[in-house]
């Protein structure tokens, strides 16, 4: 084996290699033995691969894994270094510290420990090992004294005959060592230059003149350069047929080099290319796969996969084929990355974000070239990052980016599929909850509004408003008719009024009331009606107020046992209210008549039905009606029949909007009839629908007894001073109507008594709800009809009237005329003690209310033989009512002095 040393002041004509070569641009390159992160050595022993390991600080220690014991237990532990080399069966690196070479391993030409000779304080920027032999090239160029010294470079060489240090008179920029020799590029014109044993590789004599290389990798036999500035040279089909000269036509981007074979990383998708001869049973480079840096053994290569794991693969023959450990990606030098190169970051990878141990040093890798044909740039190279490319997918040629952009299509679609399903279901979820809130809202809505009637205050003030308006003082202030229009009674003329009950004739007239006389009417259109003429008084002002209290209410109040309003009429002073005509009168023309027949047609069923029906519209003016109504008058001469002998409740002069909620009571004024006054109302002026309870009890006194409320020819003249005492002591019998036999069984008018003790009681809160009162008059019904479910409702539930009901009505009354006996009656139903609405009641107790509703010939018994009257009445009933809640306060007293 010849060495031979060229005259380097020839190496651009004495140097032609035998070379393969490649495309393009910067990049760096390791061969056989180039220094880099990770370094494999080969030889009988086996291989073995050593790198740099990923640690924490960036220590740069070494770690080594394989077959030959030599390399793998000579690795010294603890020792940073800056890059590593190998060769046949030895490792060296270059000392971190020192920057000298230092190698382990079973070479017979390379010793172990740092190679001599060694010139104290030699620093070296890179080694490279052949097959026996190692040379670095000498950092520091200080060391070559001379004029040129700036622009030489130092090389020295150990053990395989080459030991030797070499001054070359142009500065070097990277060497390389093949099997017996060494390469290496000038930094000035790029052209390489290469000695060694030529007997063995004949490799110097093939040195390209004049071609520029960017890197070069050597290898066995052989050397590859990575051209500056060729865009291909060898066609693809070449790939793989065994000579190694025969080069890949994609661009690379760095170049290693094996016994026989060499390996590069592509530029554009930094996929690995192999080319040149493989041993049987070899491996495949890895497809698809990203690599960072690559190192060759003698058959086989490994590279550091751009993944995460920066775990190692091989690839090839005999060679390691995977690597249980992260290594850097590159060695890391002292200077800037240079332009076309970028500071690789770790980015997540294994192991710590600190790559390189020395502070100011930093792994520089090569900018890719560019991007493949159908890719765009979508970010370029900058200091920290490569370029990073992507398929373009409107100039798709090859299959990958064909089916690449299928897929992110369909991903894309798949994604907008999903996205406007959640959409789509979100919705459906969104508009089923709002229908249920909706639905929820409106059900609690409607059920709040029939169980306790909450009106909102707009409704209440509506309400009240129109109901209240009335108590001002000034006539002008009155409920506004167009309002009144637009509701369900019809307007008259006074002219046809006038016609239809022939003039107001006394022969129409079929009752007379406080404040208005009642006639009988039969319309154009033959409905027969009752006409309710306001009274014209001194006190228009009054009258006035109950004729439009009337209107109001019955126009929105609508119930089977209501007396439906059909119409009005205003014209100048006349007030007119025209209503369903009621054939058989009023309760109390039957009961209290002249007319002994009317009261023994009345049977027990036809009382007790009757009493039913009134309950439930009075039921309905208290618990339906929103807001409440509270009649505040209802006694027998206000509770009319039909011609089928329906109840109806009449009269709503007096009556007054409740609050909403019923418990709450209204401080009005008292107002009534005497005897059926409630005396927790004029007493207290508390006014509730209990009242109304109240005034009801006396009605139900009076059915089973057939007495007034107040009957001055009795001893005990108040029916319910009379009745109650009676019916608690179990005397039922004293108190039935004797015009009619009792029934069989006594137990439905004992439950009627019960209910009307109940009713009568003194404090509101004691007395029955009206709904209670109807039930138990319903279940009273039942019994004396025999019925076997007294759970069962007798009559039938009534149904809101509508037009309808008036037209038969009017039909079923045309064909009816009242009889005289009604027309006589109705004088007399007047005897009775009526408080008109407009006296406060303590006043109309002594003098006034005689005179208003009654003459004093209709109160026979008024003063009794006795002395008992109707004040004493009343004072036995309010010192009943200070029995049963207590004395009254100083209030109160004085109250009670000053006005009884
Ligand atoms: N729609 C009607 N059909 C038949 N008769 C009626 C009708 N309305 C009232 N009457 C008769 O006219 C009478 C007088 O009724 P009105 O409502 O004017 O006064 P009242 O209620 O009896 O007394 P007050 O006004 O003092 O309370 C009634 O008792 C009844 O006999």
């Amino acid at each position: 084996m010849t060495s031979q040393w060229p005259k380097f002041q020839e190496m651009d004509h004495v140097l032609v290699l035998a070379v393969c070569f490649l495309a393009l641009l910067p990049g760096w390159s390791c061969g056989l033995g180039s220094m880099s992160s990770i370094a494999v050595a080969y030889g009988e022993d086996g291989p073995v691969f050593c790198a740099l390991s990923l640690t924490s600080d960036g220590s740069h220690i070494v770690t080594c894994f394989g077959t030959d014991a030599s390399v793998l237990y000579g690795a010294p532990p603890n020792i940073p270094f800056l890059g590593l080399t190998a060769g046949d069966g030895f490792v060296c690196g270059l000392l971190l510290d020192s920057r000298q070479p230092y190698c382990w391993g079973s070479n017979s030409y390379v010793k172990s420990g740092v190679p001599q000779p060694m010139i104290e304080g030699a620093k070296y920027s890179e080694l490279s090992a052949g097959d026996n032999h190692l040379f670095a090239l000498r950092a520091a160029a200080n060391e070559i004294h001379g004029p040129n010294a700036a622009m030489s470079s130092l090389i020295d060489c150990w053990a395989y005959n080459m030991t030797a240090t070499h001054v070359i008179d142009e500065a070097v920029s990277t060497i390389s060592a093949g099997s017996v020799f060494n390469c290496g590029l000038f930094a000035r014109n790029k052209t390489v230059f290469c000695w060694g044993d030529e007997t063995v590789s004949g490799i110097v004599g093939l040195a390209p003149r004049n071609v520029r290389f960017k890197s070069i990798g050597a290898g066995g036999y052989h050397v590859c350069g990575v051209l500056e500035n060729a865009r291909q040279v060898a066609p693809a089909s070449a790939i793989g047929d065994g000579d190694v000269n025969i080069v890949p036509m994609d661009a690379i981007v760095s170049v290693v080099g094996g016994r026989f074979h060499a390996c590069g990383i592509r530029s554009l998708d930094r996929q690995v290319a192999c080319w040149g001869f493989a041993l049987r049973n070899s491996t495949s480079p890895p497809k698809g796969q990203k690599m960072y840096a690559l190192v060759a053994g003698d058959y086989f290569t490994c590279g550091v996969p751009a993944e995460t794991s920066l775990m190692p693969r091989c690839w090839g023959n005999s060679g390691p084929m995977a690597l249980p450990m992260a290594v850097p990606p590159g060695i890391c030098v002292p200077n800037a990355c240079s332009h076309g190169y970028y500071n690789y970051e770790n980015h997540g990878e294994v192991g710590s974000s600190k790559v390189c141990k020395p502070a100011n040093s930093r792994l520089c890798l090569p900018c890719s070239a560019g991007c493949p044909e159908d890719w765009y740039e979508s970010s370029p190279c900058n200091a920290t990052a490569d370029r990073v490319c992507q398929y373009d997918c409107s100039k798709c040629v090859t299959g990958e980016c064909i089916s690449f952009c299928l897929s992110q299509k369909q991903t894309k679609s798949r994604k907008l599929i999903a996205f406007q399903l959640r959409i789509f279901v979100a919705e459906i979820v969104f508009a089923i909850i709002l229908v249920l809130s909706v639905s929820l809202i409106a059900w609690l809505y409607v059920r709040h509004k029939l169980q306790h009637c909450q009106c909102s205050n707009n409704e209440l003030r509506l309400a009240k408003s129109t109901a209240y308006a009335f108590r001002k003082d000034n006539m002008g202030i009155q409920p506004d008719m167009e309002d009144l229009k637009i509701r369900r009674a019809q307007e008259f003329s006074y002219e046809e009024l006038e016609q239809a009950t022939s003039g107001f004739s006394e022969d129409s007239q079929v009752g007379k009331g406080s404040f208005s006389c009642v006639f009988k009417g039969i319309l154009r259109d033959g409905t027969v009606v009752a006409v309710k003429r306001v009274i014209k008084a001194a006190d228009m002002k009054k009258s006035s107020k109950e004729f439009h209290n009337e209107l109001d209410l019955l126009s929105r109040l609508n119930h089977a046992h209501l007396l439906n309003l059909l119409g009005y009429c205003k014209d100048g002073s006349e007030r007119l209210l025209v209503y369903e005509f009621m054939a058989h009168g009023s309760l109390y023309q039957h009961l209290h008549g002249k007319d002994p027949n009317l009261k023994k047609q009345l049977n027990w069923a036809r009382r007790v039905t009757i009493a039913v029906q009134a309950a439930r519209g009075i039921e309905y003016l208290h618990g339906y009606a929103c807001p409440p109504v509270i009649h505040r008058d209802i006694k027998s001469s206000n509770i009319l029949i039909d011609e089928d002998h329906n109840a109806r409740v009449a009269d709503f002069g007096l009556s007054i909007l409740g609050p909403a909620d019923s418990g709450t009571p209204l401080s009005e004024l008292p107002a009534g009839t005497l005897g059926y006054l409630d005396p927790e109302y004029y007493r207290l002026h508390y006014l509730t629908t209990k009242s109304d309870v109240y005034n009801f009890g006396v009605v139900l006194l009076e059915i089973l007894s057939g007495r007034k409320a107040i009957d001055m020819q009795f001893e005990e003249g108040n029916i319910v001073e009379w009745a109650v005492p009676l019916i608690k002591a179990g005397d039922i019998f004293a108190i039935l109507d004797p015009v009619l036999s009792p029934p069989s069984d006594l137990e439905a008018l004992k439950k009627i008594a019960s209910v009307a003790c109940k009713c009568v009681r003194m404090r509101g809160k004691d007395r029955p709800l009206m709904d209670k009162v109807t039930t138990a008059l319903e279940h009273a019904l039942a019994l004396l009809m025999g019925s076997p479910c007294v759970e069962q409702p007798i009559l039938p539930t009534e149904v809101v009237l509508g037009s309808s009901r008036m037209h038969k009505v009017s039909q079923m009354s045309s064909n009816q005329s009242c009889s005289e006996n009604e027309l006589a009656e109705g004088e007399d139903q007047r005897i009775e003690y009526r408080a008109p609405s407009w006296i406060t009641f303590p006043s109309v107790a002594s003098s006034q209310r005689r005179k208003s509703s009654a003459s004093e010939a209709d109160i026979p018994g008024r003063t009794t033989t006795d002395g008992r009257n109707i004040g004493s009445s009343i004072g036995d009933g309010l010192r009943s009512l200070e029995e049963e809640i207590g004395p009254a306060s100083p209030q109160e007293n004085l109250y009670l002095q000053n006005n009884f």
